[in-house]
């Protein structure tokens, strides 16, 4: 389980969070929905480690990660994607697979096994041997995410998976991302503006206003909650 108690952040005068806290159950998938620059990616950046946050504090099965270096974070079983994706380049496919596992005490044949469950699950099994540099956007996100999973993380922060993606893609990455909890059991934290996918996957959402939580609750709760309605469905 991953916990997040009163998490502050600033960025010199600008208070980006105020004390968030929310909470991720073990095989559950969280939506995170909010106007542009009520915090969500810094959510998402103090959790991986790439901001220390001011105050608060984040657990995971109660090891606080909070002033943990990224590559410590991710070793502890977070993975995370961006909402530019960040693939290598300049390396294959598998390459790019096989690097996310150095860290594992595998075989080489059981990392290759691995790439090429998570490769041929996204489908782009065929494209291996290519270069990432070849793949449009959209597939360049689903090798993103194949390759924060070929790492058996135990959570995974999505940034706007669905950004810039066709709608084939987008229903792939849906039914992919819908699994991970129980076939994976890993749990997801999902950030999008993509409203009918968070309200599709999540299990528990919550609103982020302003570097605070609105409100938070089922798809349910959170579409007839009169202040997000005002705050952001509305607007
Ligand atoms: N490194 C930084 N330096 C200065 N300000 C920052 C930095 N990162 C984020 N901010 C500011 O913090 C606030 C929250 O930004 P953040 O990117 O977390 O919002 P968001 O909810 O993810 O927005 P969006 O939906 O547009 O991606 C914004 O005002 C942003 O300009």
């Amino acid at each position: 389980m991953l916990v997040v108690e009163d998490l502050k952040k600033s960025f010199g005068g600008l208070q980006a969070l105020k004390g968030v806290s929310v909470t991720l159950p073990d095989e559950s998938i969280l939506g995170v929905i909010g106007m542009n620059g009520s915090g969500k990616t810094t959510l998402l950046n103090c959790i991986n480690g790439i901001y220390v946050p001011d105050e608060g504090s984040i657990r995971l099965d109660n090891i606080n990660l909070v002033g943990m270096p990224i590559h410590r974070v991710a070793a502890r079983g977070v993975g995370r994607t961006f909402q530019v994706p960040r693939v290598f380049q300049h390396m294959t496919l598998m390459e790019n697979m096989d690097v996310a596992q150095v860290a594992h005490d595998s075989t080489h044949d059981e990392r290759y096994a691995r790439s090429e469950y998570w490769l041929h699950k996204v489908e782009l099994l065929r494209l291996r041997h290519n270069y990432a540099e070849e793949l449009s956007g959209g597939q360049q996100k689903l090798l993103e995410l194949a390759r924060i999973m070929v790492a058996n993380p135990k959570v995974i922060l999505l940034d706007e998976p669905f950004a810039g993606v066709n709608p084939e893609l987008a229903q792939m990455l849906i039914g992919i991302i819908k699994e991970i909890p129980q076939q994976h059991g890993c749990s997801v934290i999902l950030v999008s503006h993509d409203l009918t996918s968070i309200y599709r996957l999540s299990n528990h959402i919550v609103v982020m206003n302003e570097g605070a939580v609105l409100a938070e609750g089922s798809a349910a709760q959170v579409k007839e909650n009169p202040a997000v309605v005002e705050a952001y469905l509305g607007a």
